[in-house]
């Protein structure tokens, strides 16, 4: 991992904040599905999905939930993204009805490898920077491209300098 960010700014989400936005995207898919507004299952991409996609099954009462596990970057460091782990095919089929959830769109690299595996499936994520929009059908908040994204998962508490007490 570099030493340095890539980005300028850091955007820090609590357990808290992720909860209620995940729950605020579940609310927004309710009733959006294709079969009397149903959705057959839900499937997180792996892992920053996983989070979010058990709110949002939880939500809407779907009990089936798979996974896909989608690598694209080693820490900060975008790699080419790969599958390494695909989902139930029969279930899947050319993904109508699934609710594919991600914790984020950025690039939309992976969302973009996903989508070309199931091109009817529906792709919901909690936040999204605007290179990636064009790959998400649904998601909760916009955040700007130079901006990382924390997520609780990632981080810790930890003590802070008083800001009068910094050299
Ligand atoms: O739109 P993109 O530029 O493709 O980036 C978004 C993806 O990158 C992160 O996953 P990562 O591959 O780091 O794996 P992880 O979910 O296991 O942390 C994030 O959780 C998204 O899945
Ligand atoms: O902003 C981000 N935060 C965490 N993981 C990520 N993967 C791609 N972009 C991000
Ligand atoms: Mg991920």
């Amino acid at each position: 991992m570099s030493d340095r960010l890539p980005h300028e700014k850091g955007f820090h989400v609590s357990w808290d904040q992720i909860h209620r936005d995940s729950r605020a995207l579940a609310w927004r898919l309710d009733g959006k599905g294709p079969d009397a507004g149903a959705w057959k299952a839900v499937v997180a991409i792996t892992r920053g999905g996983m989070a979010p996609a058990m709110i949002v099954a939880r939500e809407l009462d779907i009990r089936t939930v798979d996974t896909i596990s989608v690598k694209s970057y080693d820490h900060q460091d975008r790699t080419e993204a790969k599958v390494l782990k695909a989902p139930d095919a029969a279930m899947m089929g050319d993904g109508e009805g699934i609710l594919v959830v991600d914790d984020l769109v950025d690039t939309g690299k992976t969302l973009e490898l996903v989508r070309r595996l199931y091109p009817r499936a529906h792709f919901a994520t909690v936040y999204a920077k605007p290179q990636g929009e064009p790959m998400v059908d649904t998601f909760i908040t916009g955040v700007s491209q130079d901006t990382w994204i924390f997520f609780p998962w990632d981080m810790a508490l930890q003590y802070v300098q008083p800001f009068r007490g910094k050299d």
